[in-house]
């Protein structure tokens, strides 16, 4: 194909404004899916994604319309993977901003314009859903005016009704340019996206930004210098579809028996063996963990099936980790990292569902780099493997900028909010009339707790958030322990801010009061800090044994409550003589609400 012929695009957009709705809408009006093929959202392809309406892979499919070829490249939707979406706009020339016509401008749509500006893409705005009764387009285009686009170039659409379709498919052709690229040069392709499929082991999907490339070509990688041979390249129609030869300006893929996404990480650059490029694609970053927490089978006896189903997820999935670990409570376990809490809770639901294991998960935690007073530097993100506190001269903790974007009424809650979460204010903007950005550094810490949830009750859900990461810096932390019975419970300690530890010992204590079950004796629950207790509250005995609650004879009434109580136990751990649900594990996420 003749690059002047090409276009590649994607579609970016906030959350729910309906970008996998418009990808459907263009890819059945250009018969790229026949309607009985049409699923739902067919860009969105794990049954979790489209259960959860939320986008995590990158995809791409070709589209054929008016003698071109458009390549549409879908990027993720949530703060946790924007790194993909990074790697997505740097393979393409241009793309959609949809806006939602009665959401207006969001922060998500801020940090994509910026985004795209970066990759100095062309921008297509487009104000989606004019056919609901909320919709106001030219609210919409004020803002657009504002934000320093030219409102006369949106194009008003429903991508529900399929209203503007084509409209949006000439744009593509007309205003996004053809990919500037020489064919004859040495092999450069940009790796946006990789999957891991049992029988072809690793497909790539790259944008061939230089050169070109065809079966039993050697490839390099060129981040890690392996090379292989490739087996088949082809492009997404939507279904993968062999073809003779990627060019220079495509869009497609290239499986060549990598058996392991993580030598095939998105961002990395592929090139020939032969005649090598001579330098990398800019902006390879290998993604690294934020948030780690430990993964316990509750039956121990699974923790061989644990481990395999960890080992084939990773093989999906560069950017999660995984170690073994053993707590004195729990038993054993893997301490796993996510880029975020989504990403934990995509990976624990897929582990459970597609596994079938039942698991404990304890509360995530941040890496915090600790001094020692010997000069020793430690990077901990278990908090039960604290040193003492009296070998610890100083302890750091990662911050991260957080804007959050919100109508003003709000703004009075939303700065309590972030002041409680030990929030350093750093700047509000107006968006339009009625519209602000509050910027706050915040610690990652407090961001990963229950903050997203209590910022969309504070504020009716109008409010969006947005952080990156800006560094560690020194606070002035402790490690509060919980111990149960007398026991000290390794995987219920946290860290706490040294301010607020007598506070969140109370709430724990009280918390922990109503989730563990009552036993047939008194159980004690304590906070420490450094050996001290500063809470207690008591589990008293159960009075009664639950059977004689039952009729003498009934005796399927009893099995029904044994069955019951074995539904109970499920997400249970037995610590010494007490049990312990998952709940327990969780408290600490929750007590800003209930403090
Ligand atoms: N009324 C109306 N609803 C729409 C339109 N387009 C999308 N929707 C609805 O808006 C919701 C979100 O649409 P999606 O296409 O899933 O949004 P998205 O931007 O892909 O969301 P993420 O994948 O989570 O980023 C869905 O319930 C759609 O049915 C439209 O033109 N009009």
């Amino acid at each position: 194909m003749q690059t002047e012929e090409i276009r590649n695009f994607c579609i970016i957009a906030h959350i729910d404004h309906g970008k996998s709705t418009l990808a459907d809408r263009m890819l059945e009006y250009t018969d790229t899916i026949t309607d009985r093929k049409m699923q739902k959202q067919v860009l969105d392809k794990m049954d979790l994604e489209r259960e959860r309406g939320i986008t995590i892979k990158a995809q791409a499919v070709t589209i054929n319309y008016r003698d071109y070829e458009l390549n549409l490249i879908d990027t993720p939707g949530h703060v946790d993977f924007a790194y993909e979406v990074s790697r997505s706009l740097a393979a393409c020339e241009g793309a959609i901003l949809v806006i939602d016509a009665a959401q207006g401008v969001e922060a998500q749509t801020m940090a994509n314009i910026y985004l795209a500006l970066e990759h100095d893409l062309e921008v297509i705005p487009v104000i989606n859903k004019i056919d609901l009764p909320a919709a106001n387009p030219d609210r919409v285009k004020e803002q657009l005016l504002e934000i320093g686009i030219d409102p006369d170039e949106a194009i008003l659409a429903s991508a529900k009704n399929g209203t503007n379709i084509d409209k949006i498919l000439d744009a593509v052709i007309e205003r996004i340019p053809a990919p500037q690229a020489g064919a004859d040069q040495p092999l450069k392709a940009l790796v946006f996206d990789s999957f891991y499929d049992s029988y072809q082991g690793v497909i790539a999907y790259v944008r061939i930004m230089e050169g070109s490339v065809k079966k039993d070509d050697n490839i390099l990688l060129m981040s890690n210098q392996k090379s292989y041979q490739v087996d088949e390249v082809g492009y997404f129609g939507p279904d993968m579809t062999p073809k003779k030869e990627l060019t220079a300006g495509e869009v497609g893929y290239i499986i060549s028996g990598i058996k392991d996404v993580r030598n095939c990480r998105v961002g990395d650059t592929i090139t020939k063996k032969e005649r090598p490029a001579a330098a990398a694609l800019p902006g390879y970053q290998k993604v690294k963990p934020m948030v780690f927490s430990g993964l316990y089978p509750t039956d121990n006896s699974d923790y061989e099936v644990l481990k395999e189903a960890l080992e084939k997820l990773q093989l999906n999935d560069a950017s999660f980790t995984f170690e073994p670990e053993t707590s004195e409570a729990l038993g054993f376990g893997f301490r796993c990292g996510f880029l975020g809490l989504l990403h934990m809770e995509v990976i624990q639901e897929r582990l459970e569902r597609e596994y079938d294991l039942d698991l404990v998960i304890t509360a995530p935690s941040v890496e915090y780099n600790i001094v020692k007073k010997n000069g020793d530097v430690l990077k901990i993100e278990n908090p039960a493997l604290f040193p003492d506190p009296a070998e610890i001269a100083e302890i750091k903790e990662p911050f991260v900028n957080a804007e959050i974007h919100l109508p003003e009424e709000y703004v009075g809650q939303a700065m309590e909010l972030c002041q409680d979460n030990r929030g350093e204010f750093a700047d509000m903007q107006y968006i339009d009339q009625d519209r602000v950005t509050l910027s706050y550094k915040m610690p990652l810490s407090e961001i990963i707790t229950d903050f997203f949830n209590q910022l969309k009750s504070r504020t009716r859900g109008y409010a969006t958030l947005d952080y990156e990461l800006k560094g560690y810096e020194k606070s002035n932390l402790v490690k509060l322990d919980i111990l149960v019975n007398g026991e000290l419970v390794d995987a219920l300690s946290t860290i706490v801010h040294d301010d607020n530890s007598y506070q969140e010992g109370n709430y724990l204590t009280r918390r922990l009061k109503e989730v563990i079950p009552r036993h047939m004796f008194k159980v004690p629950i304590q906070a420490a800090i450094g050996g001290k207790i500063i809470a207690r509250a008591n589990i008293p005995a159960m009075r009664k044994n639950v059977l004689q609650k039952c009729y003498g004879g009934d005796i399927t009434r009893k099995r029904k409550l044994l069955e019951k109580q074995k539904e109970g136990k499920k997400r249970m751990k037995q610590v010494g003589s007490v049990e312990i649900p998952q709940e327990a594990f969780m408290a600490i996420l929750e007590r800003e609400e209930n403090a």
